[in-house]
């Protein structure tokens, strides 16, 4: 795994992982984001949570500047761009061309490839650290499969190794639990809270409000517009979610609590 750089906590403090102020896109005829503006604290676990074509995704690729919206994004205090490094991008399952005829082992060094280079040659150290990433994930025996070759949740996990071998401070993971069984949730959620605890810090778009509160510990309620941001007990509440998703919410009992 790459070294990490363990977070300074004055630094910490002062300076959030990811600040978005106005941010606005529009695709040809729909407008996506509209001033979004919110702040992701350093060390901490947010879900960005919001109905179907809320902005979420879009949301992630503003950021990576995969899209180009309006407004500022800063990350650890300063342009994006400058920390690029220390940004890891765990992009949608169905975004992915899985019939890329490329092994697992591959993915997963594309991670290193600021250390390596693009064509750069892979040492031990970097093919240890990919191994590290693929064990952590419990992928250690799938080294030599191609992608295509693997499960939908199995996939995933590839995904997230490459974001582990990366040894980002920030991981900006788009629907990491979608399509995945229970028990590979399980270990994705463990992987992430190791990752909290030692300094990182995760934004997550998330789907399933039943596992908000067990999973995170702030929420950005989207729908086009930022509706609502902060600490879960806070700001995950029956109102929130009824301005985000509309009234029509909560035919689930594990919601209704929500209150
Ligand atoms: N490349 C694109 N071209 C045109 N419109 C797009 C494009 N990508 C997204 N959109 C539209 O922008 C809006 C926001 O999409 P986005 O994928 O960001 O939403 P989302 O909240 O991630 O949705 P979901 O929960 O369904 O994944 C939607 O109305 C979507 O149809």
């Amino acid at each position: 795994m790459a070294d990490r750089v363990p977070p300074n906590p004055l630094r910490a403090a002062e300076c959030p992982a990811l600040e978005v102020r106005g941010l606005s896109l529009r695709y040809k005829d729909v407008q996506a984001l509209e001033a979004v503006t919110a702040t992701v604290p350093a060390g901490s676990m947010t879900a960005i949570i919001g109905p179907n074509g809320a902005g979420k995704s879009t949301l992630l690729k503003s950021v990576l500047g995969l899209v180009q919206a309006e407004g500022e994004v800063r990350a650890f205090g300063g342009p994006v761009a400058q920390a690029m490094a220390r940004i890891a991008y765990v992009p949608q399952r169905a975004a992915v061309d899985w019939a890329f005829p490329v092994r697992v082992i591959d993915v997963v060094l594309m991670g290193c490839y600021r250390q390596t280079g693009l064509l750069g040659r892979i040492d031990a150290q970097v093919m240890a650290q990919a191994q590290s990433a693929l064990a952590r994930v419990g992928l250690q025996d799938f080294a030599r499969r191609q992608i295509g070759a693997l499960s939908g949740g199995q996939q995933q996990r590839v995904f997230l190794a490459r974001a582990l071998a990366q040894g980002a401070d920030l991981f900006l993971l788009d629907e990491p639990f979608a399509g995945v069984d229970a028990a590979t949730e399980s270990a994705i959620i463990g992987v992430l809270k190791s990752l909290r605890a030692s300094g990182a810090t995760i934004l997550a778009v998330h789907h399933d409000l039943t596992t908000v509160a067990s999973y995170f510990d702030r929420v950005l309620l989207l729908n086009r517009r930022s509706i609502a941001e902060g600490p879960v007990a806070q700001t995950f509440t029956r109102a929130a979610l009824e301005k985000a998703y509309g009234p029509a919410l909560f035919p689930d009992p594990a919601i209704r609590s929500a209150s």
